[in-house]
């Protein structure tokens, strides 16, 4: 038989097709670095939640978890090969400005609380609303052929609607009671054949986040070890990335793990309670799934997951997006820099639509 490329893979791509027909929620995805592909799929409409993180299946939840935290069931896992389509794209957007007096006022006003001293960082999103030109599968393809080390996903659900993205940032991975997370911060454009400069505003921010994921880890961990910062590529930019890794204490209980992590500082800001009260009174939309998570809880063990913090991401509504792109905010922050860092991000989605 003659080989052909992908056949799975295509396979899986019809039984999306059905279920978008048929109205039935499922996930499908790619973990950083891998060649696995793979689809969780629930055979009815019914929009399931989960409160305690104990449940089974993939889980699609908000950045604010007042709000409900969607679970797909596992029905049925599909899991298949998928190696690139094609060339890379190399398509240059192009951003425009819209948006920019409305994003720099707000950046003004983070830095000023910033500057009363209530909040040590903030991090200040927007949305930014595209046309597109390709279908979700179509996107799906792209994004699994242009961000291979990123966890590139395509969710939907007939209650809340079709998401996708390439995200670098890991919340959380928990397997044989050892955990794993990072410390993300700090944004660069890539420039060609040169390594990051990174300067004093980038290292702090990063130094924050990693002191205050070691503060709300510590006492849930048996051993603790935090890498040192690395500057890691996430589609055209850089970031600044420490490895966390620890024992998992017999006692500790997965849903206080999570929830002590998200949001975390890298979407959220320090300290957590008075970023999130600046963020969803200040920012002109409301976040949804955007800087939630997302990934597999108990799929294959109890007490295993594999969880990522939902950025690099968009809605997809027929041929309409909303893009999301957000960044740090510290007393070192320049408002005009800040808009660009958001415009750099965009580019993640709207290079592949
Ligand atoms: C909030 C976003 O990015 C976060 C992750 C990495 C670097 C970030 C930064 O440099 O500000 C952000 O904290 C986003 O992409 O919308």
């Amino acid at each position: 038989m003659p080989y052909q490329k992908n056949k799975d893979f295509h396979k899986l791509l019809e039984k999306v097709d059905s279920c978008l027909e048929n109205d039935y929620p499922f996930s499908i995805y790619r973990k950083p670095l891998e060649s696995k592909v793979f689809g969780v799929f629930q055979s009815n409409d019914e929009l399931n939640i989960t409160t305690d993180f104990e449940d089974k299946g993939f889980v699609f939840a908000p950045f604010d978890l007042n709000d409900n935290a969607v679970l797909i069931h596992a029905d049925e896992v599909l899991e298949v090969f998928f190696e690139k389509e094609g060339t890379t794209d190399d398509i240059k957007t192009f951003t425009n400005d819209s948006g920019k007096y409305n994003h720099l006022k707000l950046v003004e006003k983070g830095i000023n609380k910033i500057g009363s001293g209530a909040l040590t960082k903030v991090v200040l999103s927007r949305k930014i609303a595209v046309k597109l030109s390709r279908s979700p599968k179509e996107i799906f393809i792209s994004l699994l052929s242009n961000y291979p080390n990123a966890f590139c996903y395509l969710f939907f659900h007939p209650k809340v609607g079709i998401w996708c993205g390439a995200t670098p940032e890991t919340l959380v991975r928990i397997a044989g009671g050892e955990l794993e997370t990072m410390s993300l911060a700090a944004t660069l454009p890539i420039k060609e054949n040169s390594s990051p400069n990174w300067g004093s505003k980038e290292i702090e921010e990063q130094k924050m986040v990693s002191d205050y994921i070691k503060e709300k880890l510590v006492h849930s961990l048996e051993e603790f070890n935090m890498g040192k910062a690395e500057s890691i590529v996430a589609g055209d930019l850089w970031h600044l990335k420490s490895d966390i890794k620890g024992k998992l204490s017999a006692t500790a209980q997965i849903k206080d793990i999570i929830t002590s992590l998200h949001p975390t500082p890298a979407v959220c800001g320090i300290p957590t309670s008075a970023a999130k009260a600046f963020i969803v009174q200040n920012e002109s939309y409301k976040r949804t799934y955007y800087t939630g998570f997302l990934g597999e809880l108990n799929l294959n063990k109890e007490r295993e997951m594999n969880l990522f913090v939902n950025l690099r991401c968009m809605e997809i509504s027929d041929q309409n997006a909303s893009i999301f792109v957000g960044g740090g905010i510290t007393s070192a922050s320049n408002p005009e820099r800040e808009w660009s860092e958001t415009q750099n991000k965009s580019k993640t989605m709207l290079n592949i639509i």
